[in-house]
């Protein structure tokens, strides 16, 4: 039938369809079919890398019978490495996750294994040393006999730092850099619990300065707040380092003590009045002048004990040693 080829639009010219007679016609079409689909597939291999790049996003395949594992180009960006000189495989990637991370590593695999996926974040070191965080995302695919893991990898490291700048604000007392209170009660519960579990002795030292108004009064409140902060360097200096010192607000400070009887607290509570007491200050006009505190110790006691009796009792110390005559140390007393 006359014009009948234009029923269906298969895109060819009428010339094509109907062919020179030898075929050349159609060869012609593939070829070009062929060119389109090759040029439409690099566009899109172009495409893909680019929005790796801008999302610092790279895609990784792992083979776990031949441990074979294929990396994009944003994970050589990544990690730091040449993809001419660095060959990827399941063991060059582990020898380039941070040590601590490695366990975790593992385990998401087999997590991937059992759920179908994992989610996670950990540590590289790069070449060079540099730490990164990364965050990767990854599906698990049963191929036959073998068995595919296909995962993302993202460059979190910024977000990381920022986060971490962020708790450490969110703990820390601004004027002396110290613990605030939120941090030293949210680690007062914590101790609290590992005592209840396991018995371990944990103390507490609350301290105030004495007389701190004359202080300010005499010689400028920022002769009172140098004197904040100067001791509460000797605290982060001189303790131990998995002691807790905290601004609890104003000039009230607290101190806990993990792995710390009463006894041993006391000694603390004493060497850090001593501290106090040696150092020298110096107000805006040049004069100098001295501090001093008073501090109350209690420990935690007894299968009753809690965060609010344990503060009530330094508390009560310290009141005690206020009006006895201050720069002292009043400690719990128990008859067992
Ligand atoms: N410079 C300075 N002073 C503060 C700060 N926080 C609280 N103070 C002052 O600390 C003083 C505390 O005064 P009081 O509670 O009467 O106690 P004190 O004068 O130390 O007397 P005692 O504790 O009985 O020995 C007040 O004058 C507060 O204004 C601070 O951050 N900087």
């Amino acid at each position: 039938m006359k014009g009948s080829h234009n029923l269906i639009d298969d895109g060819s010219s009428p010339e094509e369809a109907h062919g020179s007679g030898s075929g050349g016609g159609s060869c012609q079409r593939i070829r070009r079919e062929l060119e389109e689909a090759r040029e439409e597939i690099a566009h899109l291999k172009r495409t893909l890398h680019r929005v790796q790049q801008i999302a610092r996003l790279g895609y990784w395949r792992l083979s776990l019978k031949s441990n074979e594992l294929y990396w994009s180009a944003v994970i050589y960006d990544i990690f730091g490495v040449d993809p001419k000189t660095f060959t990827p495989s399941l063991q060059a990637f582990k020898a380039m996750v941070y040590p601590e991370d490695i366990e975790s590593i593992e385990s998401a695999i087999v997590r991937a294994q059992q759920q179908g996926q994992h989610d996670m974040e950990h540590r590289i070191i790069r070449p060079n040393g540099e730490i990164r965080w990364v965050h990767e995302l990854a599906d698990y695919m049963p191929e036959g006999d073998d068995q595919i893991l296909i995962g993302t990898v993202r460059d979190i490291t910024e977000q990381k730092r920022l986060e971490l700048r962020l708790r450490q604000l969110s703990r820390t007392d601004e004027l002396t850099g110290l613990f605030n209170r939120r941090y030293f009660m949210q680690r007062l519960l914590q101790e609290l619990a590992r005592y209840r579990r396991y018995g371990r002795p944990t103390s507490v030292v609350l301290f105030d300065f004495d007389h701190f108004k004359r202080i300010n009064d005499t010689h400028g409140h920022p002769a009172g707040d140098q004197v904040l902060v100067k001791v509460s360097k000797l605290l982060r200096e001189r303790l131990r380092t998995n002691d807790i010192p905290a601004r609890l607000g104003g000039e009230e400070f607290a101190l806990l003590l993990p792995e710390t009887d009463l006894e041993e607290a006391v000694g603390v509570a004493e060497k850090v009045r001593q501290l106090v007491l040696e150092q020298e200050f110096t107000s805006e006009e040049g004069h100098r002048f001295e501090a001093s505190i008073t501090c109350g110790v209690s420990a935690f006691h007894g299968t009753e004990e809690t965060v609010e009796a344990i503060l009530h009792r330094a508390d009560q110390n310290l009141y005690q040693g206020k009006r006895t005559g201050r720069n002292r140390v009043i400690a719990d007393e128990w008859d067992s």
